[in-house]
């Protein structure tokens, strides 16, 4: 019968019931863990965990850990040993840097050395794509099939889930209409969906681009802040105008908007980014301090969109030499770099000089 969930849709799920602080269970032929998002463990779970008995460890970035002074024993991830009876907010301390500051001696904290780590290196990875916090409680567990079926958890099989996660499900064309625009009064809004039921993407197409010629091109990534309220700290509002104006001009483009709000983290990490940014912290170093790298994007996306529309070459709008690559590497010839140097003020000055000298942004 095909009324289970694939594989693709397991993965959904969990990433549903982490946000809302259900656990999940992660299993390979080895072995079977408990997982629960830090950021979403409220009391009560954590009391049941604990009754529970066994070690968990809370499953960390490399990149948080450093800022914890925590060792990772496991490259890319750290396992922090919960002392007995950690409290929720200790947990919430160590996962979340908002008052790392004021609290600087959150350790020593002891980390876990020995056994393997590929099921806590999942969780984690779970809890960056359902853009919590990167850092989750894992229990080993001694029947995990028995214990997700009694306590109806979502089960997720790891070594047929990886291959899934690393390369993100093509979003499917679901419907397009005549939309004219300020820029352009021939405009038509395509709409994406991917599989997995994930965030839907848009493709804005200006005029009629030849699809046999370079099609002047933007992958915008979300920027709520910028985008919808004009907000001073980045450059995207400007950047997104510009992009429609100069499409308007020519008559002809195609304006990529992709859900990939903060860099691939969501708007609410973003908005801890921002805090941090408060505290003395330039774009990059915020990121890393929350456990993320300095950009989480998927730009294969955009290369995957622009082929199912029929284009296979681009003219760029963009300062970023890492989509050029990434659309190159995906198919997708990029003629021109198109660049889109607007809206810089007294407030973005330092995050754009932070871009070109962290990121690799031309100037
Ligand atoms: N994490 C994080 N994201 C940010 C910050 N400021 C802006 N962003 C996000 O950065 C992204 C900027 O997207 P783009 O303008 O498409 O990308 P870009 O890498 O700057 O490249 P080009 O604009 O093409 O040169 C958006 O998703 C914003 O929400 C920040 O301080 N921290
Ligand atoms: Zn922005």
């Amino acid at each position: 019968m095909s009324f289970s969930p694939d594989v693709t849709e397991t993965l959904a799920r969990a990433r549903a019931d982490l946000r809302m602080g259900v656990p999940v269970v992660l299993t390979d032929a080895a072995a079977g863990v408990l997982v629960l998002a830090a950021e979403t463990l409220d009391l009560q779970r954590l009391a049941d965990l604990h009754a529970l008995g066994g070690t968990p460890v809370l499953a960390l970035t490399a990149r948080r850990a450093e800022t914890l002074k925590a060792r990772a024993y496991d490259g890319d991830l750290a396992r922090v040993i919960l002392p007995p009876e950690a409290s929720l907010s200790w947990i919430l301390g160590v996962a979340d840097p908002a008052d790392d500051l004021n609290m600087p001696m959150k350790g020593p904290l002891v980390t876990q050395r020995d056994g393997a780590a590929d099921l806590h290196r999942l969780a984690v990875v779970l809890t960056k794509t359902a853009r919590l916090l990167p850092a989750a409680l894992v229990l080993p567990l001694s029947d995990p099939a028995g214990f997700a079926v009694t306590h109806g958890l979502t089960r997720i099989d790891a070594p047929r889930a990886r291959p899934l996660l690393a390369a993100a499900p093509a979003p499917h064309p679901v419907v397009s209409a005549r939309l004219p625009v300020a820029a352009a009064e021939a405009g038509r809004l395509h709409i994406f969906r991917p599989e997995d039921g994930g965030e839907e993407h848009y493709a804005f197409e200006i005029g009629q681009p030849d699809r046999d010629k370079p099609v002047l091109a933007r992958l915008h990534s979300a920027c709520f802040t910028g985008d919808v309220l004009g907000s001073l700290k980045c450059d995207c509002g400007p950047q997104l105008h510009g992009a429609l104006a100069q499409m308007g001009e020519e008559g002809a483009g195609v304006l990529l908007y992709l859900n990939q709000e903060g860099r691939g983290i969501g708007l609410a990490n973003k908005m801890r980014a921002y805090s941090l940014q408060d505290q003395g912290f330039d774009t990059v170093e915020a990121n890393h301090r929350l456990g993320f790298e300095d950009d989480e994007r998927d730009f294969r996306l955009g290369a995957e969109i622009l082929k199912s529309m029929g284009f296979t070459s681009v003219r760029l709008l963009t300062n970023n030499p890492r989509k050029i690559a990434m659309m190159e590497k995906q198919g997708i010839a990029v003629t021109q770099r198109v660049p889109l140097k607007v809206g810089e003020n007294a407030h973005n000055r330092a995050y754009l000089a932070t871009k070109s000298a962290k990121s690799g942004h031309l100037l």
